[in-house]
């Protein structure tokens, strides 16, 4: 059993907060503020009920551009919030103890990247997890933990499996949405109809054999760079630009999974026609007619395969999507995304998981949707079956 904020007894209270703010930046600071919107309800909440709220989140991973201080994210929380939020540079030394200590209740403080002691970076079982010094060292200043950031949940990292270890665990109310949502796929309306599309082509795959094998999906509509590889697998000549980009990827084993997957599964389907650059514009043209030798890569699926998917997605009870159809991000490959998305859109359940798909409904101004995930790996792990690890640390 999981417990949830309703378990929780807040006043005066210590909370240890994980959350997920990992976010694209600019030069001036961050570039979007979603994920820091998807945590002010429990933040809040918590706040509210007179807890003293430490909250603990990464920025990018080690060497990475986006590898940086979380001052920028405890402004705009500060903003978004109407509590005082603080930041520290200091993660689970004795300066970030005594901030934490010195919280009355209803005041937060962000304190630093998590990731930039070495073992958050790294992968540990939970009980190992607990001895790592971000662990023991902030335990002291921490009565209970609470853990929102669902988007990070895939990872056995130790402020996500540690804390729990040593403090009462709670999920905050992202997690226990996204739970809620995402782990119960199996009892939504059918006819059930995933289409997956993106360039996380080995995980869409996965995601896709599990399924079809467990029965979930009555039909799997692939597009995108994973359309593009079931294509090859069903052995259509997709033309030389396509198929480069694909084995420079290496995605050989891929497109073996999805050949096996084809042949067990006619529920599993494929475009008929996909849109290339052609002299600057958008060109359609049927698979069966592409030429062999193509200059540029399919880059969306065509006019055909957008009918023919919608009247799958019109016809179902629910429809999950991860990954957009096609480089929504050059509006003359956004067809795709926007006419799918948009029909998706209607249906009586509709969920998207996926930090990319997400980006594309905003950016294409479609909404209406049952649930937008806040999570790109954690989600795909969910809908491949898979537990989450941090999750699991949570579980009494
Ligand atoms: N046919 C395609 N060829 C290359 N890239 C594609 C294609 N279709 C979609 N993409 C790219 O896939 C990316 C998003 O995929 P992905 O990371 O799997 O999504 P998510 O983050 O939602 O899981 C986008 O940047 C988009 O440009
Ligand atoms: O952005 C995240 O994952 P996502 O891109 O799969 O949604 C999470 O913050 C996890 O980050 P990580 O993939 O660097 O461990």
């Amino acid at each position: 059993m999981i417990r949830t904020l309703d378990d929780l007894d807040c006043e005066g209270v210590a909370v240890g907060v994980r959350i997920d703010i990992n976010s694209p930046l600019s030069e001036t600071g961050l570039a979007d503020d979603a994920r820091l919107r998807a945590h002010v309800e429990t933040l809040s909440e918590l706040l509210e009920r007179g807890a003293r709220v430490a909250i603990l989140a990464h920025q990018g991973r080690p060497g990475d551009d986006d590898f940086s201080t979380l001052a920028a994210h405890a402004d705009r929380l500060d903003e978004l919030l109407s509590f005082p939020v603080d930041y520290c540079d200091a993660t689970f030394s004795a300066a970030a103890r005594e901030r934490v200590a010195g919280l009355d209740g209803g005041e937060a403080v962000l304190l630093e990247n998590t990731r930039f002691y070495a073992e958050e970076y790294m992968e540990f079982d939970p009980e190992r997890a607990a001895d790592t010094h971000l662990v023991e060292g902030l335990v002291p200043a921490l009565d209970v933990y609470v853990n929102d950031a669902f988007a990070a949940a895939h990872r056995s990292q130790p402020s996500l499996v540690g804390f729990p270890q040593r403090l009462p665990g709670y999920a905050g109310r992202v997690m226990e949405r996204e739970l809620d949502v995402l782990a119960t796929i199996e009892e939504t309306p059918q006819p059930r109809v995933y289409l997956l599309g993106g360039a996380k082509v080995g995980d869409s795959i996965g995601v896709a054999r599990s399924v079809l094998e467990r029965g979930l999906a009555d039909t799997v509509l692939t597009a995108g760079l994973v359309g593009n590889v079931c294509l090859l697998a069903s052995g259509a000549e997709l033309g030389t630009a396509s198929a480069e980009f694909v084995y420079d990827q290496g995605y050989w084993d891929e497109i073996d999974r999805a050949g096996e997957l084809l042949d067990a599964h006619d529920e599993l389907r494929v475009p008929v026609d996909v849109a290339i650059e052609r002299d600057g514009e958008r060109h359609e043209i049927p698979v069966a007619e592409l030429p062999q030798e193509t200059e540029t890569p399919a880059m969306d699926v065509g006019s055909e395969t957008v009918a023919a998917y919608s009247e799958v997605l019109a016809d179902a009870g629910t429809v999950i999507l991860n990954g957009p159809a096609g480089v929504f991000e050059e509006e003359t490959f956004a067809h795709g995304t926007r006419e799918l998305y948009s029909t998706a859109s209607e249906a009586d359940h509709s969920i998207v998981g996926g930090g990319d798909t997400a980006a594309a409904i905003r950016r294409l101004g479609i909404d209406g949707f049952s649930h937008v995930s806040t999570g790109g790996g954690a989600s795909l792990a969910l809908l491949a079956g898979d537990s989450l690890p941090a999750v699991e640390a949570l579980d009494e």
